[in-house]
């Protein structure tokens, strides 16, 4: 059976984000995923999980200035000792909550850039934040984004990525297979899993619905059948559900729009 997280920034946004926890357990979820930990006391983020019997099984690096457009560092020639920084910022919030994957953001190409610097930068980064996560057990993860929602991000499709998981060699980088973003960019969604899943390379799922991005049963995507092939295929990792409830921030919008999730729990 697959086995799903709640996306904290994107779900239960009906609640602050401290209690979006105990919605996610009331609802049956047994771990949760989000974009950022950092605005709260790592202890304070470890307490709800045990709290509520959950398990963090994701979070983002910190990915620059995100208010004004920042979208990851990885790729930025430049911005090395921030970037960093950041990793060791991360892999102190993984510890302290037992998160054994740490997405990395690669970032929004800058104009005018030169392509093999910044690809240059991006391998190189890449490798630290994998040697640095390494003695941890932590895994370090890059995930292809639509160019639609993130114009200008440095990875948008899974051959790209998988490629850069060669190139860079660390056994702990792997892919996170956001499946809403590879069926917009890519499509043929039943193929890429069959062709990627037994690489090993892959470290993470998401879905959501497409093209809205709201609940996976809400679309042009056939969830259930992806379901049932990712049990075909021995998938034992997670699904991160990462969409925004068709109700938005309306009370209860998240709880009542898991119909979908009922026979998989
Ligand atoms: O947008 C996504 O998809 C993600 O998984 C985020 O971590 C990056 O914005
Ligand atoms: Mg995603």
């Amino acid at each position: 059976m697959p086995r799903f997280a709640a996306n904290l920034s994107m779900l239960y946004n009906d609640v602050d984000f401290l209690d979006r926890f105990a919605a996610a357990a009331r609802d049956g979820f047994q771990a949760v995923e989000y974009l950022f930990p950092y605005a709260h006391p790592a202890p304070e983020l470890a307490e709800r999980l045990r709290a509520h019997g959950l398990q963090q099984v994701l979070f983002n690096a910190p990915p620059g200035d995100w208010d004004a457009g920042e979208r990851g560092l990885a790729c930025l020639p430049g911005r090395e000792a921030e970037f960093r920084a950041g990793i060791a910022q991360a892999i102190e919030y993984a510890q302290a909550l037992q998160c054994p994957r740490i997405h990395v953001m690669a970032g929004l190409v800058p104009q005018g850039a030169d392509a093999a610097a910044v690809r240059a930068t991006y391998v190189a980064n890449v490798r630290h934040a994998a040697e640095q996560a390494a003695p941890h057990g932590i895994r370090i993860l890059l995930e292809p984004i639509n160019g639609r929602d993130m114009p200008g991000f440095f990875l948008s499709r899974q051959d790209q990525a998988h490629a850069l998981v060669a190139e860079i060699g660390a056994t702990n980088v792997q892919v996170q297979m956001d499946l809403y973003h590879c069926q917009i960019v890519e499509g043929d969604l039943a193929m890429k899993i069959r062709q990627y899943l037994p690489t090993g390379r892959v470290g993470h799922l998401q879905i959501a619905g497409v093209p809205e991005r709201h609940e996976p049963d809400v679309g042009e995507l056939n969830h259930p059948y992806l379901f049932r092939l990712l049990d075909s295929l021995g998938y034992d990792g997670w699904i991160g559900c990462e969409y925004r409830p068709a109700r938005g921030a309306a009370t209860h919008a998240t709880s009542d729009g898991l119909g979908w999730l009922k026979p998989w729990l």
